[in-house]
């Protein structure tokens, strides 16, 4: 991708939320999607399959997620593919959310700021997810890089999977939970970030499963106060519909922005029937969260 302009990630997320409502399309080519595609399972069947859904689906949808895991188990040429999709993805405005969940002491997260979120990197991306369960502070590089560049992050906060309960539900000394403090410090950082530049949402993201019920509530995260856009990952495949949605999100759920991929993805190869099945989703969605 040729590198957002002077407008933040948040404020860019926003435009194309309203613009296409708050659906993300995940590009996770499953080899089981790819046979049922009739597709091989290598580099170019990956290659196909994820150039397809871009086509298909760029300027269409407010955000494309590419899940690196499907590509770097195809190895460099896989790799390869990866930085493709991210340059070719990022068109007519599209935010390109590349889910890679880079979590490392902050040394190391230097070198993932530097792979993926800085300007003529060729793994580009408008926004990177996070793992903040070295501590939040390691992100630090990867925040300043986002910043300072005009891309953004979305932190694992409550994941949907069922087995994160056990870390993310614990409490701390001072009985907040740890999800809780992960939303706390994405809060403040949104509220400089907008009282700075008036943005309509900060570009610090939030990752809250859209199949943890009432966790976010009880764990009191106050997503309301985040000032900053959830990735809600879990619409689909995992289960989460419409009452999900509104139960999980609450008053937040304009900060939504609802990931879905394989229940997409299950309707290709035809682009056309990729269009349908995200604008379906989309409005589903939509609908879910206005
Ligand atoms: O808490 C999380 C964080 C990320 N994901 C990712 O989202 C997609 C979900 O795919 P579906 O086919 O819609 O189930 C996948 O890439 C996950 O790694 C998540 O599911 N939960």
């Amino acid at each position: 991708m040729t590198g957002p302009g002077p407008v933040g990630f948040g404020e860019r997320l926003h435009r194309a939320m309203a613009a296409h409502g708050p659906l993300c399309v995940g590009i996770d080519p499953h080899p089981q999607l790819l046979d049922r595609w009739g597709l091989e399972d290598d580099a170019q069947g990956l290659e196909t399959f994820s150039m397809t859904v871009v086509e298909a689906l760029t300027g269409h949808v407010a955000a494309l997620k590419p899940q690196a895991a499907f590509f770097e188990r195809h190895g460099s040429r896989g790799v390869a593919v990866l930085e493709r999709v991210l340059e070719a993805a990022g068109e007519g405005g599209t935010q390109v959310v590349l889910d890679a969940k880079r979590g490392d002491i902050g040394s190391t997260m230097a070198g993932y700021a530097d792979a993926y979120l800085r300007r003529g990197s060729p793994a580009s991306c408008d926004a990177l997810t996070v793992s903040p369960y070295l501590g939040f502070g390691s992100l630090g590089p990867v925040l300043e890089a986002a910043s300072a560049s005009g891309r953004g992050v979305f932190v694992l906060a409550l994941t949907s999977n069922p087995e994160g309960a056990r870390v993310q539900h614990a409490r701390l000394d001072d009985g907040v939970s740890v999800a809780g403090e992960v939303a706390r410090a994405a809060a403040a950082l949104n509220a400089a970030e907008r009282a700075r530049t008036g943005a309509g949402l900060g570009s610090t993201g939030l990752v809250v499963g859209a199949t943890v019920g009432s966790a976010a509530r009880d764990l009191g995260l106050a997503l309301e106060d985040l000032q900053g856009p959830v990735l809600a990952p879990g619409v689909g495949a995992q289960g989460a519909g419409r009452a999900e949605l509104v139960d999980v999100f609450g008053a937040a759920r304009r900060f939504v922005l609802a990931s879905s991929s394989r229940a997409v993805l299950g309707a290709g190869p035809a682009p056309q029937a990729l269009l349908d099945a995200a604008r379906t989703a989309a409005d589903e969605v939509g609908a879910a969260l206005a």
